[in-house]
């Protein structure tokens, strides 16, 4: 029999607590601010207790991969020291060696039956993950009770991310605690999502939102996160210039976007490819899209009974922000700013605006995809 360490048989409390310990450290940010909501938040599972040797084991992977990161070109970071360039894209220090862990078909194998969100940071992550979740386990959870996880939970609770909430800190967690289809999270670009999700046809869902106000509420949620980290502001028209060169985080946006617009063209049983605006607009055809893409079509019943607006209305901006678990003083509430189109008009120069439309122009020019509001 395996001997466990007595420091790793802790109770979810413990475990959360010590995961804030360790997030505050390697981010230098007060615990109180972590995306952590809940203790007994259901992806907490898949951190099972390990033997020390286990736990050293794994320690030492993430080093490597932290040593492999260290000889990558970087960049200034927008919220950690730097970014590094990995495969054609930028990635904040902080989430790299996971990044590369996932990749490691050693240390993750996607299911057949997984789903994946996809997303380029600020184009609708929070919002999406609420409804994938609230659409698949609406027969286990009755959109309209008070009970559904949605009211405990945050929604990157529900849909986890895998490279920053699973593979972060050291750990190799369990992914087969998680209940089928596993929903997982991710901003990593098409072209590096693990082999294994590429070659089992797992569904992919991508989310993508005009540049400007992805730039702005990024511009926001970074500033938000650099002063709980005692930083200075990071200024408008430097994040400008850092995101036209293509180095924001797991950026540059265009390719990002473009590798899962090509895929979904190539593969559209594996991709869907959505935008924010859209969703906006109509989102009971989008919703009902979503459901059908995810192998669970609303049946006609349903659709007369409301239980589409009822997803929609659950997973609105104002309900979701005005959630307890989403306003206490955490980090959670950075999730939500105003949840609107076209908002960037306010903070970017008419200079701005056409730098930026003439390089989603170029960058985008002959693919059929458009990105403009
Ligand atoms: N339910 C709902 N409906 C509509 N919009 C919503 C919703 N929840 C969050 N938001 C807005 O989404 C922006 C945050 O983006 P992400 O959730 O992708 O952020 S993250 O990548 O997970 O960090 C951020 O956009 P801005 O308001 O423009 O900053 C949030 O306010």
């Amino acid at each position: 029999m395996r001997r466990l360490s007595f420091k790793r048989l802790i109770c979810m409390d413990a475990l959360m607590e010590r995961e804030k310990e360790e997030l505050s450290l390697s981010l230098e940010m007060p615990k109180t601010y972590l995306p952590i909501s809940m203790a007994d938040a259901p992806y907490l599972k898949c951190f099972v207790p390990k033997t020390e040797e286990q736990q050293k084991e794994e320690e030492n992977t993430y080093k490597r991969y932290e040593e492999t990161m260290s000889s990558l070109p970087r960049e200034k970071g927008w919220f950690t020291e730097h970014i590094y360039r990995h495969q054609g894209f930028w990635y904040p220090s902080y989430y790299l060696p996971g990044v590369m862990v996932v990749q490691d078909q050693n240390h993750f194998q996607a299911h057949a039956s997984d789903i994946l969100l996809a997303t380029s940071p600020k184009c609708g992550t929070t919002w999406f993950s609420a409804i994938v979740f609230a659409v698949v386990n609406r027969k286990l959870y009755t959109i309209s009770s008070q009970k559904h996880p949605l009211c405990t939970f945050s929604p990157h609770d529900l849909v986890p991310r895998l490279e920053h909430t699973l593979y972060i800190n050291n750990r190799i967690p369990d992914l087969d605690m998680l209940p089928s289809p596993r929903l997982l999270g991710t901003h990593i670009p098409y072209s590096s999502l693990p082999q294994s999700v590429l070659d089992l046809g797992c569904r992919v869902i991508y989310i993508c939102r005009n540049p400007k106000d992805t730039f702005v509420s990024m511009w926001h949620f970074i500033n938000k996160i650099r002063a709980a980290m005692s930083k200075s502001p990071l200024p408008l028209e430097e994040a400008f210039d850092m995101l036209c060169a293509g180095a924001s985080d797991f950026g540059p946006f265009w390719d990002h976007a473009l590798g899962y617009w090509r895929a979904s063209l190539h593969r559209p049983q594996c991709v869907l490819f959505l935008k924010y605006e859209e969703m906006k607009a109509d989102p009971a055809v989008h919703v009902e899209r979503l459901a059908k893409f995810m192998g669970c079509p609303f049946s006609s019943e349903e659709v007369k009974e409301g239980v589409v607006d009822d997803i929609i209305r659950l997973c609105s901006f104002e309900s979701l922000s005005s959630s307890e678990v989403n306003k206490p003083g955490s980090m959670l509430k950075f999730y939500f700013r105003q949840g609107k189109v076209g908002d960037s008009v306010n903070y970017l120069t008419s200079g701005m605006i056409e730098r930026l439309e003439q390089i989603t122009e170029n960058k985008l020019h002959g693919s059929g995809l458009t990105l403009s509001v």
